[in-house]
């Protein structure tokens, strides 16, 4: 029996706020590519365990919450949606309690070996002829031998700056925290702030939107083209 082509995968690592999801979706658009966010499943998970009144920080408790972790994600970047069983979780998981309970969660080997396992089995399945994969761990743990492997960064100032414009419900400087104190937890489980072997930095301190969103294509067709002499 033929077996189907794999999709050309585009791994995004990077901190929070480094622009990997607006990036990412943007550039799936113009390739024709899915898009799939991988910190969604994370905060799902983590929204599952505050909707079951689950302590985050009992490992056994959360890895519990697997069997029945019923997720769904859009991987159109025109139609993001994310689902735990019949709830629409897309806005939810975007709280400031998810947030704050999402590092817990995903620093239990168990969520990540299993998670790990989805993620991979989403990226193989789309049906685009390549999938823009982005979090903290795919240039390294998901997506190792990804056609294009980058690590999307930004001045921690930078990186606040652009949150706080985004979330209008908190205080800069409490988004700020917020946002440090997590990049700091995350940072104990992988390494998201310097690149791994192969990994191409992308820098998007001093770059706007749309000349980052070129830097990573432009990245993209050097590897693509490099690929091809190989
Ligand atoms: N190069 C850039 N210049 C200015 N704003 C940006 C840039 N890249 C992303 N943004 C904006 O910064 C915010 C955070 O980006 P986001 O994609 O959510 O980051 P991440 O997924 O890495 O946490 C968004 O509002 C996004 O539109
Ligand atoms: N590949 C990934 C993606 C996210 N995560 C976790 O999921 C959380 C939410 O990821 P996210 O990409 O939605 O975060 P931001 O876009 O808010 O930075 C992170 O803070 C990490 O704890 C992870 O551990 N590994």
């Amino acid at each position: 029996m033929a077996r189907h082509s794999l999709p050309t995968v585009v791994a995004i690592d990077g901190p929070a706020g480094s622009g990997k999801s607006s990036v990412s979706r943007a550039i799936a658009r113009r390739l024709g590519f899915a898009y799939l966010d991988t910190g969604a499943a994370y905060r799902a998970l983590a929204w599952l365990a505050l909707d079951r009144h689950t302590d985050s920080s009992q490992a056994d408790a959360v890895t519990a919450l697997l069997k029945d972790f019923d997720y769904a994600i859009g991987t159109d970047p025109d139609e993001y949606f994310v689902t735990v069983g019949q709830t629409d979780v897309t806005d939810a998981i975007r709280s400031p309690e998810v947030s704050a309970a999402v590092s817990a969660v995903a620093r239990v080997p168990e969520v990540r070996r299993a998670l790990t396992d989805l993620f991979r089995s989403i990226a193989e399945n789309v049906d685009r002829p390549g999938v823009v994969v982005e979090g903290r761990d795919i240039t390294t743990i998901v997506a190792p031998e990804a056609e294009v492997r980058i690590l999307l960064t930004a001045s921690e100032e930078a990186r606040m700056a652009r949150r706080s414009a985004e979330i209008t419900t908190q205080s800069a400087q409490t988004v700020a925290e917020q946002l440090r104190s997590r990049d700091r937890a995350d940072s104990q489980v992988v390494d998201f702030m310097s690149a791994a072997d192969g990994v191409i930095t992308v820098d998007s301190t001093h770059l706007d939107f749309e000349q980052t969103i070129e830097a990573v294509i432009d990245v993209y067709h050097t590897r693509m083209k490099q690929a091809l002499n190989e």
